[in-house]
């Protein structure tokens, strides 16, 4: 790596049959590596031949470089840093994008890729950043691909698949919901709003709505109750038109100042208000905000690719996050509002003071089959295992893991409560088998985002679509047509079961040190 590489010897390397790319001024050669970039090749192009620093900061941590590339694609060090116009003149001008037309998307996967090439770069360093070095973010997706299916043939399933279940008593048209995500209007103007329009198109798919929401959550119901009701293929009108029809949950942050929830909890929930939650998923895996460093990278203050961010949040206390030392993270400045003292002694109580009876509480944010335990006996309706997709805590497990390890160590609160799981969802299939595990429903971040992003509430109701229709294609070469038929025995996990804890001890397996006997 000692080689001294002139930028004008870089900028020969500009195309696919030779790419390299300087990043923090040292040369890569990513010709083998660019046509397999899961973020596209695209992406790469833009900056072969010059400087990918800024680019690739602003989505990667500097870690990921080394653990994907072998040391021999370090070319050298950059013998000065690229001159601005000599790099760009060295380079054809890039034509302006056609975003594609949405029928040509036909995978979740597809829409990533668009939102990646169109959104301003502090959006798009928001909604994909992850913790640290993305660890739990990548296994979320990867541990799914790991478990393999087990198709059963010559069955008959020429029977329609309905996926209509319920989600805490609440009628809902398919098992996948919309996890929450804050600032929808960072992503589109009518955020969180154009989501509760699709999700009613959708025949009643149940949105999660974030205390950092972009709208109260009382405008994103009211979206839904206004939003023309479709009719179903049949020509008969789908009903879905009162506040009770509505599968609006609110997903819920304490605020460090406790009346400032109350008063949330008690006008999404009076008998005579206008728009009332079915229920509320209390987020326990945040008590500090996670790091995440493409989103602390990027400056909140307005330029001419990264316009003005809206960071208003009408049920959270208004904040306008401003950097610091630490950066930029609209995730961490947004989030200095929520309670770092929850427990399972005093919150719990405290929810349950302020919502009239009957209206279910979820832990969103369980990862180990102890607190899944802890929560089962807390006596809420259920739990959401889920990281926050990966950006609260880096190399805690991969959400679908946790459900095995439930499973494993106490299957008995798969039977008394409703089990949810979200993060890494990028295929029906990897819903089917988070169902066949025993999940009631299984969340969409990210996914969702993307739709909305490149193409607004089309683009979140065709992503949920594709998700509906990758489900009954997966249940029906298994060799199901119901939901109702799913079971463990659909599913092969021996590649990850090593991973997962056979235990609910808090002890380590054989680790028994303990500094206070020192
Ligand atoms: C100009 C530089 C680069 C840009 C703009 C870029 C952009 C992206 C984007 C947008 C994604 C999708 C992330 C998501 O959806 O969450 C991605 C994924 C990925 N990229 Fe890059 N990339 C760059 C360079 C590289 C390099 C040099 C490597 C490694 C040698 C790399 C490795 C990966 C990997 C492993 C993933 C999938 C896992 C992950 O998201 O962390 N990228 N990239
Ligand atoms: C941009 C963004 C904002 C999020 N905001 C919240 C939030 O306000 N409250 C919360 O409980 N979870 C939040 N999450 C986590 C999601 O609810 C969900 O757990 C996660 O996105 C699922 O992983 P996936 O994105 O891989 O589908 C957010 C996630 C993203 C990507």
């Amino acid at each position: 790596m000692s080689r001294s590489i002139p930028p004008s010897e870089l900028a020969n390397h500009n195309n696919i049959d030779s790419l390299w790319l300087a990043i923090d001024g040292v040369v890569y050669d990513l010709t083998e590596f660019a046509p397999t970039h899961p973020g596209g090749l695209s992406v790469l192009l833009d900056h072969a031949g010059g400087d990918g620093t800024e680019a690739y900061n602003a989505v990667h941590s500097p870690s990921l470089l080394l653990s994907t590339l072998p040391a021999s694609k370090q070319l050298g060090r950059l013998s000065s840093s690229v001159p601005v116009l000599a790099a760009s003149s060295s380079q054809p001008t890039p034509k302006p994008k056609q975003k594609p037309p949405l029928s040509s998307l036909l995978s979740v996967n597809d829409f990533r890729l668009v939102a990646h090439d169109f959104l301003p770069p502090k959006t798009l360093a928001f909604v994909s950043s992850a913790a640290t070095d993305c660890h739990t973010h990548r296994r979320n997706s990867t541990t799914y691909s790991q478990i393999t299916l087990r198709p059963r043939v010559l069955i008959d399933v020429s029977a329609p698949v309905s996926l209509k279940t319920t989600i805490l008593g609440q009628p809902v048209s398919s098992p996948i919901f919309v996890s929450p995500t804050s600032l929808g209007k960072t992503v589109h103007p009518e955020g969180e709003r154009e989501i509760a329009r699709a999700c009613k198109e959708m025949g009643g798919v149940a949105q999660i709505v974030s205390t950092s929401a972009s709208f109260a959550v009382a405008d994103v119901i009211q979206a839904a109750l206004d939003h023309p009701i479709p009719s179903s293929p049949d020509g008969s009108q789908q009903q879905n038109n009162t506040n009770d029809d509505i599968p609006v949950f609110l997903q819920l942050y304490v605020d460090k100042h406790a009346p400032n929830t109350s008063a949330l909890l008690h006008s999404l929930t009076s008998p005579n208000g206008p728009s009332k939650i079915k229920g509320v998923f209390l987020t326990v895996d945040a008590p500090v905000p996670g790091k995440r460093e493409a989103d602390e990278r990027i400056q909140t203050t307005p330029t001419s690719s990264s316009p003005t961010i809206n960071t208003t949040t009408p049920m959270a206390t208004q904040l306008t996050p401003r950097p610091d030392t630490n950066g930029s993270a609209l995730g961490r400045l947004m989030a200095s509002y929520i309670s770092p003292s929850l427990t399972w002694s005093h919150t719990l109580p405290f929810l349950r003071a302020h919502l009239p009876p009957g209206v279910p509480i979820v832990l969103k944010g369980i990862q180990t089959a102890s607190d899944a335990l802890c929560a089962f006996h807390a006596g809420v309706s259920g739990i959401l295992i889920s990281n926050h997709g990966g950006r609260s805590l880096d190399t805690s497990p991969a959400s679908i893991l946790v459900l095995l390890e439930i499973q494993r160590c106490c299957p008995e609160v798969l039977e008394g409560m409703e089990v949810f799981v979200d993060g890494g969802v990028g295929r029906g299939s990897d819903v089917l088998k988070a169902l066949c595990l025993g999940a009631r429903g299984v969340g969409v971040g990210r996914g969702v985002l993307w739709g909305l992003g490149g193409y607004g509430g089309e683009g979140v109701r065709r992503v949920l679509e594709i998700l509906n229709d990758e489900l009954v294609t997966s249940m029906k070469m298994c060799g199901v047509t119901s939901l109702d038929e799913l079971h463990p025995g659909m599913v092969n996990t021996r590649a990850i079961d090593h991973l997962v804890p056979d235990t609910l001890s808090e002890e380590h397996p054989y680790a028994k040190w303990r500094r206070s006997k020192l």
